[in-house]
C-alpha cells in the first residue's frame, strides 16, 4: 500500500500533514550553532519562506545536549506573540531533527546600530517598548531567555522585532504546580535554580557571573545594557577580555558618554542594579507596570506595539 504522511494535530487542533525535508527547497546558512544549522529555507508548495534549524541527532546525543533540545522546543511551543520567532513545524529524518521557523528577513538589531552608529531616542523608545512588551509576555509565560543581545533581536519585513534563540533559556515555572518540565525537579514559581549556563559577556548578569542562579531579571540587565548601547552604539561594559567585562559588570564600573539624556540614564541606572531583586521590572520592583511607567516610555501605546508602523531608523 502507499505510504501515507504521518499527520498530527497544529494548534488550532486541525489535522495537519507531517512535513518532511523534500518540502523544503535548502539555500544558504544564516545561522551556526554549535549543534545546529540555522538555514534559509523556501517551502515548495506556499513559495514560503522559513529559517530551517537543523540538529544532527549523533552529535547531540554525543555532547549529551537533549535536554537543551527538549527546552528550546517546548519553549518554542509555548511562544505565539509577534515579537518572537514562531515555531511552524518540526519533523525528523534518519540523521537529523528540524525546527521550521518564521524567517526574519532583515537580520540583526546589531548590524543596524553598527551601520547607524547609534539611534536616536524616539527609535531607542519604540524598540525599546518592543523588548519590554516581549520579555513581559516571556516571563509572563515562566520563561527567562538568558542570552537577550543585539544579535538575537531580529527584524521581520514590517521592521518589528523577532527576538530568537531560546537554546540557553529556562523554564522556570510550567503550567503545572511550579514542576520544572526539565528535570521533573521540583521548583517553586519564581525560585531560582544552580545553572552551568552562561550568557555573552557583555550582556550577562552579576548574579549568573557570582552564583550562576538564573532570575527573570537577568533579562532586565541584558534590556538596560541595550538600551545603554541603542543610544551610545556601544555596551556599557566592554574589555579586551572576557574576565575584564566580568569584573566590570560586579563591580558596576561603567559611564555614560556626553549627552546621553536624563531620562534615558535614570531608566538605565535602574535596570543596571546589582542586587536582581532591585531592578525596575521585577516582581519586587512593582513589575513590569511601573517598567512601563518610567518617564522614558512616555506616549508609547502599549495596547498595539506590533501593530504600529515603526519609525524609520536614522
Ligand atoms: N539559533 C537560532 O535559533 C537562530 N539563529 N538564527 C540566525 C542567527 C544569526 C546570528 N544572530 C542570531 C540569529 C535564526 C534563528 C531562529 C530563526 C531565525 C529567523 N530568521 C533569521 N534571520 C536572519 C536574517 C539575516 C541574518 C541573520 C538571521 N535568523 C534566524
Amino acid at each position: 500500500a502507499e505510504e501515507t504522511t504521518p499527520s498530527k494535530l497544529n494548534r488550532a487542533g486541525s489535522l495537519q500533514a507531517k512535513r518532511k525535508p523534500e518540502d523544503f527547497i535548502f539555500g544558504k546558512v544564516i545561522g551556526e550553532g554549535s549543534f545546529s544549522t540555522v538555514i534559509l529555507a523556501k517551502e515548495v508548495s506556499t513559495d514560503k519562506q522559513y529559517a530551517i534549524k537543523v540538529l544532527d541527532k549523533q552529535h547531540i546525543i554525543r555532547e549529551n545536549k537533549a535536554q537543551y533540545v527538549h527546552r528550546e522546543k517546548s519553549v518554542l511551543s509555548k511562544l505565539n506573540h509577534p515579537f518572537f520567532v514562531k515555531l511552524y513545524y518540526t519533523f525528523q529524518d534518519k540523521d537529523r531533527l528540524y525546527f521550521v521557523l518564521s524567517y526574519a528577513g532583515r537580520g540583526e538589531l546589531l548590524d543596524y546600530i553598527q551601520k547607524l552608529g547609534s539611534f536616536d531616542e524616539n527609535c531607542t523608545r519604540f524598540y525599546a517598548a518592543e523588548v519590554v512588551s516581549a520579555l513581559e509576555h516571556l516571563h509572563g509565560l515562566g520563561i527567562i531567555h538568558r542570552d537577550l543581545k543585539p544579535e538575537n533581536i531580529l527584524f521581520n519585513e514590517q521592521m518589528h522585532i523577532q527576538i530568537t534563540d531560546f537554546g540557553s533559556s529556562k523554564i522556570l515555572k510550567t503550567d503545572q504546580l511550579g514542576e520544572d518540565s526539565q528535570d521533573g525537579s521540583q521548583v517553586a514559581p519564581g525560585q531560582k535554580r544552580k545553572n552551568s549556563f552562561v550568557g555573552t559577556a557583555q550582556y550577562v548578569s552579576p548574579e549568573v557571573l557570582t552564583s550562576k542562579k538564573a532570575y527573570y531579571s537577568s533579562d532586565l540587565w541584558a534590556l538596560g545594557c541595550i538600551i545603554y548601547q541603542l543610544l551610545s552604539g556601544l555596551p556599557p561594559f566592554r574589555g579586551g577580555h572576557e574576565y575584564q567585562i566580568f569584573q566590570k559588570i560586579t563591580k558596576l564600573e561603567y559611564e555614560f558618554p556626553e549627552g546621553f539624556s536624563p531620562t534615558a540614564r535614570d531608566l538605565v541606572e535602574k535596570l543596571l542594579v546589582l542586587e536582581p531583586e532591585g531592578r525596575l521590572g521585577c516582581e519586587e520592583m512593582g513589575g513590569f507596570d511601573k517598567l512601563k511607567k518610567h518617564p522614558f516610555f512616555e506616549g508609547v501605546d502599549w495596547s498595539n506595539l506590533s501593530k504600529q508602523k515603526p519609525p524609520q531608523l536614522v
